[in-house]
């Protein structure tokens, strides 16, 4: 999870590569109109997010069902998201990808090809329900430093959840 820009498709690509895991970039479940929306530099609404979500909890129930590990990476910007995510998903942890508004959007600058413009970054933090000890169930990573380093310090973090099929 993460705010636009903080390296969730990068980092999880490699990390799922890493752990032997499936890769779902939570972008691809989007209906088309929020795809547009956002493309339009238009925020989405708590309504606009709803299908989307209940999309990325039916997957993640699925892979569950299989017993399969997975690496699916979305924004799960708010707490009362990450609760429905959760809801029927016993084995979900997160990690929350962290990083200073000015790194992300230079980041987010650098970035060729992706429908998420920069003007929605402001948005995305306004948005951005930091998680608290309130949900033990998500680890924090600093973005800084390269992406070897950051998937480094997903797996050790990991490690400590062994539910996700991390040996311990
Ligand atoms: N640790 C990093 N250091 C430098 N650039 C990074 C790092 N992680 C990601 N990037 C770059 O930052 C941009 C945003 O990464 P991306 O994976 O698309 O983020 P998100 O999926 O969270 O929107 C991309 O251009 C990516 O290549
Ligand atoms: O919750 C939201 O406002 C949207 O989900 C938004 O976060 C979008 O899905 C991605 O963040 C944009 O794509 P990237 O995160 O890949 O930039």
């Amino acid at each position: 999870m993460g705010v636009s820009g903080t390296g969730k498709t990068t980092v999880g690509q490699a990390l799922s590569q890493a752990l032997g895991a499936k890769f779902i970039d939570g972008d691809d479940l989007h209906p088309r109109a929020n795809i547009i929306k956002m493309a339009a530099s238009q925020p989405l609404e708590d309504s606009d997010r709803q299908p989307w979500l209940e999309r990325i909890g039916d997957v993640i129930f699925s892979l569950g069902q299989k017993n399969e590990s997975g690496v699916l990476v979305c924004s799960a910007l708010k707490k009362r998201y990450r609760d429905q995510l959760r809801a029927g998903n016993p084995h979900l942890r997160f990690l929350w990808l962290t990083g200073d508004y000015d790194c992300i959007l230079q980041r987010m600058q650098a970035r060729k090809g992706h429908f998420m413009p920069e003007a929605l970054l402001k948005s995305q933090f306004a948005a951005l329900e930091a998680p608290d000890d309130r949900e033990p169930d998500i680890l924090p990573v600093d973005i800084s430093g390269d992406v070897p380093g950051i998937v480094a310090r997903s797996l050790t973090l990991l490690a400590h959840q062994p539910t996700l099929g991390v040996p311990a």
